[in-house]
């Protein structure tokens, strides 16, 4: 029998789960200004702005931010390895990066970096993140633990395809939360059980509220699997105390939950009150051994100081897990073949950059710092900005890319959102948008407590950049309050 092909795709007949995802960063956020730039370039002088300045996504190279010099260096001579037989090739790259370059081929048969590799990554590079995470945490680890992924995304994938089995199994996830997390549980067809981070003491993650959601959650039948914490927090920028990483761990051991760990700001520090400390550091710290506790840790080469976005590498740190259980997570990482070469190489240059007394050493250090401290001053001015605006307050930004700040919205704005079937902050955010060309994403896209509204800014604009922006927000929020005070 012939099927009418259009009918058999229309949109009432997809996937319910698809309909049901949601990904605020690239939804309205994203289409709407792309729109705008087109008018801009179609019609100049057009729009009450010049250029859509985009503070909506965490992709600092799109906002001019530079590759890292060594990094790059090592993969173009990886990507052409004939480069390494020619003399002038010293001229041009550093002693290090050659050796570099020299030393990674040598765990590619046939020097061949367009082939398939090993589905958890090439296993030199698997050894070589594995060194790095000792270093960094002074406990053991191992590369058969490492699966390289193209970011940290499909990571989160897998391990909520392998916990979800139906919409009774559910997964503890901060509110408000990065949106990978509430999309990939919906389309994997679970439950996400929502546990909210207090505002007022800076994002704090309280246990009893952990234990309040997830009584609630088993008082309704669903079987939780898991709680991801997001540290450094997206949108909300805290870094964890080393007191309540320890209490989430036993938490998490006493209910017998598997701990998602996402660490993938673990570079982007700008406070020194507090220090990054990977929970598989806290794990083995407290005293748990390989067995004896599951845990996932994500990284990727997106974020810190390298903001590699575009060449999609990561990898998840998987320790806990029967060796049955494993053997399932595997599978899922095989049928994607493998992660792409690029990223892998990437992810073990960010876990193993240039030593002191290296060739390299002092430039990298020099781009590195240079990037990290700008990246401090700016979420510092905007911070700043965004608590001298009337009805705003905005928590530090201790880490991550991201402000978070919270707007007192007049009730005549939320009435006016209403009438434009908008959420109260992207109606805000619509606003600023069309006034100033600054996009930045509704908070009820990160989620929030009902009754509060927010918004999400990037801290990536060039410097140069940053008082224009402050300054033309400050504008439109000014002509925005006085427009809908009370
Ligand atoms: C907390 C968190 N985890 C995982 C990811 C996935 O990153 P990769 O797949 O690139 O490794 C992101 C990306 N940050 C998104 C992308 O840009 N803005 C954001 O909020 C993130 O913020």
């Amino acid at each position: 029998m012939a099927f009418d092909c259009a009918a058999s795709v229309d949109v009432g007949s997809i996937n319910p789960k698809v309909h049901k995802c949601k990904y605020a960063v690239r939804g309205e956020s994203e289409t709407y200004p792309q729109i705008l730039e087109q008018q801009l370039q179609a019609n100049p002088g057009s729009l009450p702005f010049d250029e859509v300045i985009y503070c909506s996504i965490g992709n600092p190279q799109a906002l001019g931010q530079q590759p890292i010099t060594f990094f790059r260096e090592v993969l173009a001579l990886c990507d052409h390895p004939s480069l390494l037989e020619k003399s002038e090739t010293r001229n041009s790259f550093s002693s290090d990066s050659i050796s570099r370059a020299q030393k990674i081929l040598s765990y590619f048969p046939g020097k061949a970096t367009g082939a398939y590799s090993h589905s958890q990554g090439v296993k030199g590079l698997r050894d070589a993140i594995a060194a790095g995470i000792e270093a960094r945490d002074g406990f053991p680890a191992s590369a058969d633990d490492i699966f390289l992924t193209d970011g940290a995304t499909p990571g989160v994938h897998c391990m909520m395809q392998l916990l979800i089995r139906s919409e009774t199994d559910g997964i503890l996830c901060p509110i408000p939360q990065y949106p990978l997390y509430s999309a990939s549980i919906t389309l994997h067809g679970g439950t996400l059980v929502p546990y909210y981070l207090d505002e007022a003491t800076g994002w704090g993650l309280e246990i009893s509220e952990l234990k309040k959601q997830l009584e609630d959650a088993r008082s309704k039948g669903i079987s939780v699997k898991a709680l991801v914490v997001i540290n450094p927090g997206n949108p909300t920028g805290q870094i964890l105390t080393e007191d309540n990483q320890q209490q989430i761990v036993e938490f998490c051991k006493k209910e017998g939950l598997v701990l998602l760990a996402d660490e993938v700001y673990q570079e982007n520090i700008y406070i020194d009150y507090k220090k990054f400390n990977s929970f598989k550091k806290i794990v083995r710290s407290t005293g748990y051994g390989k067995e004896d506790f599951p845990l996932v840790s994500y990284h990727s080469i997106s974020k810190g100081y390298y903001g590699e976005c575009g060449k999609r590498g990561g990898y998840m740190e998987v320790t806990g897990f029967s060796s049955s259980v494993r053997e399932q997570i595997y599978k899922i990482a095989s049928v994607n073949l493998c992660s792409n070469i690029s990223g892998q190489i990437l992810a073990s240059l960010i876990m193993n950059t240039p030593k002191p007394g290296d060739a390299s050493y002092e430039s990298f250090a020099a781009e590195r710092d240079g990037i990290l401290k700008s990246l401090a001053r700016r979420a510092k001015a905007m911070e700043n900005a965004f608590n001298n605006l009337e009805g705003v307050t905005c928590n530090t930004a201790e880490a991550s890319m991201f402000l978070f700040p919270k707007i007192h919205l007049p009730k005549k704005a939320i009435e006016a959102a209403i009438a434009a079937k908008k959420e109260p902050d992207a109606f805000y955010t619509l606003r600023l948008l069309e006034s100033t060309g600054i996009v930045v994403v509704p908070g009820s896209g990160f989620g929030q407590v009902p009754g509060t509204y927010h918004f999400r800014c990037s801290i990536l604009p060039q410097e140069d950049k940053i008082p224009a922006i402050i300054s033309r927000l400050a504008a439109f929020h000014k002509l925005f309050m006085s427009q809908y005070r009370d």
